[in-house]
């Protein structure tokens, strides 16, 4: 772990950018167990001041326990530090943390709601204001519980904000928001992210991560299996561009067109092609006289090197794989607990 602790230096999140001091968040093989559940597997990692980190993996990968333990939120042994602390010595102000789960009081406003958790902080934004740039300004007088299932998660980012920390977690923040309004929240953390917070996210949303995130991290059965630029990550996991052909017919029916064909049930995909050599193949299914739908070219995306390294290729009912993700290859099995929900063995006595 990095050196001095001097959780007091620096105030807003520009000079933290600046600031040459310890990381943002470090973690040091970090495990956490719920009775036989091994949901922590021994992380380590570094988040430098200002990154956007995006945190993927399967259900049960152990994504919220390690956003609990990076918060001090759950107890979990090896080494935490943020801002080059342990969580729980951090100045609650340098901290906004939206969890996966959270149930605040229904019959509040959104604006009392936000006001409520500005109230627990010296120094708070406004709340008309933070409500505002979650795009909430006109349902600021509307209870929680009227609120739709988006609008909620929209109030609960807000209180994630209201403090303008430094350090940012966010445990799948745009779960059921519409697309207008994931939009509008990556521009509001791409803007965070500019003035220097750093922001930890966690989500599903493959798009998502590989917009906002500087870095990221894919935990699989609760171990760190693959970080880097989503770019770097993609040309060393994501296999070669593909064109996608709709048709019944098999590889044997195509012949030789110069590319690794595969054949699922519904398609025949052609592994490396060039937007440019698309007419070759064409030209070579019609002299084959194979009878195809749509075609669709496809570039590798943080998406195919999830489903590769997660082991998550997903294959149709009497197929051989969609296709879609990867070389093709063989991949991995699963190696997610996923276990249930419960309290077995949880000594930790989580806090929020
Ligand atoms: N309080 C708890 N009691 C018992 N087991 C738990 C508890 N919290 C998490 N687990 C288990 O720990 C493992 C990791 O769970 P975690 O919620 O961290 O995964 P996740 O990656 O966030 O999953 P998801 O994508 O579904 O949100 C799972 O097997 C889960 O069932």
């Amino acid at each position: 772990m990095d050196g001095p602790t001097d959780a007091s230096a620096g105030s807003g999140g520009s000079e933290l950018a600046a600031d040459s001091g310890p990381p943002a968040i470090a973690a040091a093989d970090v495990h956490r167990s719920y009775g036989d559940t091994v949901a922590l597997d021994g992380v380590s990692l570094s988040v430098s001041r200002g990154e956007v980190f995006g945190l993927i993996g399967p259900n049960g990968a152990g994504k919220t326990t390690l956003v609990r333990a990076l918060t001090g939120t759950t107890k979990a042994t090896g080494e935490v530090q943020v801002l080059g602390s342990p969580p729980t010595d951090v100045d609650p102000q340098r901290i906004g943390l939206l969890p996966q789960s959270f149930s605040p009081p229904e019959r509040l406003t959104a604006r009392e709601l936000v006001a409520y958790y500005a109230g627990l902080y010296d120094e708070a934004r406004d709340p008309d204001a933070v409500l505002d740039d979650v795009g909430l300004a006109d349902a600021s007088d509307t209870w929680y519980e009227k609120l739709s299932g988006g609008q909620q998660r929209r109030v609960c980012v807000a209180t994630a904000l209201v403090n303008d920390p430094d350090v940012l977690f966010l445990d799948e923040p745009t779960t059921g928001i519409d697309p207008a309004g994931r939009r509008a929240l990556w521009e509001l953390i791409e803007g965070l992210a500019a003035g220097g917070t750093t922001v930890f996210l966690t989500s599903h949303a493959m798009d998502e991560v590989e917009r906002l995130a500087d870095r990221v991290g894919l935990l699989n059965g609760g171990r760190l299996v693959a970080t880097g630029a989503p770019a770097d990550l993609i040309a060393e996991h994501g296999g070669a561009p593909r064109l996608v052909v709709d048709t019944a017919a098999g590889s044997n029916e195509v012949g030789d067109v110069g590319y690794p064909v595969e054949a699922t049930a519904e398609t025949l995909v052609f592994h490396g092609v060039d937007p440019v050599d698309i007419g070759q193949v064409v030209a070579a299914l019609d002299a084959a006289g194979v009878d195809y739908g749509a075609l669709a070219w496809k570039q590798p995306s943080l998406e195919e090197v999830y489903l590769t390294l997660a082991g998550e290729r997903y294959d149709r009912p009497g197929g051989k794989g969609d296709g879609l993700g990867g070389t093709g290859e063989s991949v991995p099995a699963a190696a997610s607990a996923t276990g249930g929900e419960g309290t077995a063995g949880d000594a930790g006595g989580d806090s929020r």
